[in-house]
């Protein structure tokens, strides 16, 4: 097919959240002007039902739309949905598989990330990122006995609460649950819930099966994708059954500080002649998996062998910069992402990029880090096309205000769970303090200070707290003088700072 030549202004790449914000925010500031978004992806992502909850906390739902839908809101917005198999910076050109090429002006690279996963190319190992990859994911756990969840962030921590009817063997490398959001105390409360609430269970008769082996209450409560979709959100599960074959509603048993080491099909296993570990042993146990062959075993490095049927990787992500992005001299960040100024702007002229593919490279609020985040995302693109029109028209502008204070509002195990700044302390050394307030089963606050200010904050359950938290981690206002009155729960703290 003969190469068509468009003479685009503005570009975008990615028809997720950042892309989509990005060329909608390109399209309000240009009305007179085309701005192509170029996506791999059938369908666009877009935000709806915004609200902003305080200052910089913010919620939203996301919706997949067809591209034509965006296209009516902004009839200047013209969607071409096809894969950039290349960019040619040095003559300011993208080239797509349908065999067009696109001349821009100004170009923002949003092509999001990618699961990484701890083995490619094994058929039993499974990222999830996108509709395909969680509906095949839901397709295999309804014959699935028995799986193995690696990893301990956001992905790990929604499935061991969703799935039901299926064993799960969850391996972490932490000693505790939920590292990329929660401390040893946040992870234990979470646990106890996960406990009790999910043995009264939705469903009475069934039964549920907790156990972590190496910590302290070891014993049990009764209680294949490609990958160029869009990121899954909020809710993702919500549409999906996530129920495995057997009755009981869970069965998850954690094995801690451990990685995977080896990972054996049927066939490899048997010639190494490994015997297999059983399921812990415990008296309780509601289901018998007595099959003496699985098709994958995995080897974790304290030693123990599992059998299962299949593994899921939620191991993090990778920027997308690979291929099409292949031959040009970018800057990368040491995650991989395309490094980013305090401009959006990457290492090459005319190149912005936002959402997960790139990497913040400028100077942080002392309370504010990158997360690959829904949130940051949205900020990211609105972000990125501001930084494009005031550039276009010889300017710069401050930075976004959404920057100053990292914020992330999600729910976990059904609990409200908001986290503010330096949540965990990150990069604070040893020079902080903690002050907590706990009651079982209700809430978890915990706050970070240091020289007398609030730093962060991880609020779980429905607390009310957050937009005073906000507030105090924003103007640093020195509170020692109130010790631990800030976390007395007979005193209206939102009065006191009134
Ligand atoms: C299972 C799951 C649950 C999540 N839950 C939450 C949550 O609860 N809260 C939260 O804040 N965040 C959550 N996230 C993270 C969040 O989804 C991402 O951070 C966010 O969607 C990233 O948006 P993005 O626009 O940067 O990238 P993406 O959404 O990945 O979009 C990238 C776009 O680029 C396109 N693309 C890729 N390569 C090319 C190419 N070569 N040519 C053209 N187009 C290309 C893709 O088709 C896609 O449209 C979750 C992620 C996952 C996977
Ligand atoms: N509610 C929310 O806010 C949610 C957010 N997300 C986001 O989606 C993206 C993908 O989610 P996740 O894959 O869960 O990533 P993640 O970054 O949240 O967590 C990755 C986890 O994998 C562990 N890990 C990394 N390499 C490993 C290895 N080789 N072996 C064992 N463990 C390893 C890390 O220690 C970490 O616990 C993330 O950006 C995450 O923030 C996902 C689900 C829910």
């Amino acid at each position: 097919m003969a190469a068509v030549r468009s003479e685009g202004t503005f570009v975008v790449v990615g028809g997720g959240i950042a892309g989509v914000t990005c060329a909608e925010q390109l399209a309000v500031n240009f009305p007179a002007e085309d701005i192509l978004l170029v996506t791999a992806s059938p369908v666009i992502k877009a935000v709806t039902n915004f609200k902003q909850v305080s200052k910089v906390l913010e919620e939203f739902d996301v919706e997949e739309q067809p591209s034509t839908v965006l296209e009516n809101r902004f009839p200047n917005i013209k969607v071409i949905e096809s894969g950039v198999k290349q960019l040619k910076s040095e003559e300011h050109c993208i080239f797509t598989e349908d065999g067009h090429q696109h001349v821009y002006k100004k170009l923002c690279l949003c092509a999001g990330a990618k699961p990484k996963l701890i083995c490619e190319g094994n058929p039993y190992v499974l990222g999830i990122r996108d509709t395909d990859s969680a509906q095949e994911f839901q397709r295999q756990l309804t014959k699935a006995k028995r799986i193995m969840i690696v990893g301990n962030g956001g992905i790990a921590l929604e499935l061991v609460y969703e799935i039901e009817g299926c064993e799960v063997i969850w391996a972490i490398k932490d000693k505790a649950i939920g590292n990329t959001f929660f401390d040893a105390g946040a992870a234990e409360f979470l646990t106890s819930k996960l406990m009790s609430e999910k043995s009264e269970a939705k469903i009475a008769h069934r039964r549920t099966i907790y156990t972590i082996e190496g910590a302290k209450d070891e014993n049990r409560s009764k209680a294949k994708a490609d990958n160029v979709g869009s990121a899954l959100g909020p809710d993702w599960h919500g549409g999906l059954n996530l129920k495995g074959p057997e009755e009981f509603s869970h069965s998850i048993h954690i094995e801690t500080r451990c990685e995977v080491k080896n990972i054996y099909l049927q066939e490899e296993f048997k010639i190494t002649k490994k015997k297999p570990l059983t399921f812990p042993k415990h008296q309780d146990k509601p289901v018998t998996v007595d099959k003496e062959t699985w098709p994958v075993y995995v080897e974790l490095s304290n030693g123990k062998i599992y059998g299962c049927d299949f593994i899921v990787s939620a191991t993090g992500v990778t920027p997308n910069v690979h291929p099409f992005l292949h031959g040009n001299n970018f800057d990368l960040g040491e995650d991989g992402g395309l490094k980013v100024d305090e401009q959006m702007r990457t290492s090459l002229p005319d190149i912005y990029a936002a959402g997960d593919i790139c990497t913040a490279c400028w100077q942080p609020s002392p309370v504010w880090q990158q997360m690959r985040l829904w949130t940051q995302a949205r900020q990211m693109g609105w972000y990125a096309a501001k930084c494009m029109a005031a550039a276009t028209s010889g300017h710069s502008i401050d930075m976004d205000f959404s920057f100053e204070l990292f914020a992330h509002v999600t729910k976990f195990f059904n609990y409200k769970v908001v986290l503010l700044g330096k949540y965990n302390a990150q990069g604070l050394g040893s020079d902080h303090e903690l002050m907590l307030r706990c009651t079982r089963g209700q809430e978890y606050v915990k706050v970070v200070m240091q020289n007398g200010r609030m730093m962060g904050a991880v609020l779980i359950g429905e607390t009310d707290l957050e937009e005073t938290f906000e507030n105090l981690i924003l103007n640093q206002m020195d509170l020692s003088s109130y010790g631990e009155n800030l976390l007395d729960p007979n005193i209206d703290i939102e009065d006191y700072f009134d």
